[in-house]
């Protein structure tokens, strides 16, 4: 795991004063250790019954997507607002640094969906709380939060507390 932590590259200052952004741009430009990633996200769900992958924009929809593709089911995109053509379900949410919103298509989850849930970044646990409840919204049931790295300090796993979290990194 170590190996993945040297191609995660720190940003100071990034968006706003203050943050410590956690770069995953080196990690998934080398081949080799963004399939060590995939397969280390993958490996406490190769023989469950995950019927789809949901990922958050952006960062989710890279590891959210080839984590679908390993498993072989569908990806469901929870879009920041007024990117999805069709009716959506939205849900509004707080951030590290400021707040946002995700939606999604009113027809993304088949009635009784085990969904696994993909993100590179836990960091307050906003994002991906709002994630599970907007699933859960459209009749889903969240199998598992799986992420990249999560940032202990901000104790995001305390929004999660009903949920299975599985993390590759700690910081
Ligand atoms: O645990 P939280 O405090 O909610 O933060 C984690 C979220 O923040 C980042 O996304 P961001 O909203 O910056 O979007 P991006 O992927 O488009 O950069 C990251 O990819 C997670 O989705
Ligand atoms: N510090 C951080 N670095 C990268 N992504 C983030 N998402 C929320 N906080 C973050």
């Amino acid at each position: 795991m170590e190996n993945l932590k040297t191609k995660i590259r720190d940003i100071t200052d990034f968006p706003k004063p203050g943050i410590n952004f956690k770069d995953i741009t080196p990690l998934v430009q080398d081949p080799k250790t963004l399939r060590t990633c995939v397969e280390k996200l993958i490996g406490p769900y190769k023989n469950t019954q995950i019927t789809a992958v949901a990922g958050m924009e952006a960062r989710g929809f890279i590891f959210g997507s080839l984590v679908a593709w390993e498993l072989g089911v569908g990806f469901i995109p929870l879009r920041k607002p007024g990117k999805l053509p069709y009716d959506v379900q939205k849900v509004d949410y707080d951030l590290e640094y400021g707040q946002a919103s995700l939606e999604a298509h009113i027809d993304a989850v088949n009635p009784g969906d085990n969904i696994l849930l993909i993100d590179d970044v836990l960091a307050t646990g906003g994002t991906a709380k709002a994630s599970c409840e907007l699933i859960e919204m459209l009749g889903g049931n969240i199998v598992a939060c799986a992420f990249v790295m999560e940032l202990g300090f901000l104790n995001g796993r305390q929004q999660l507390v009903d949920y299975p979290v599985h993390t590759l990194l700690t910081y």
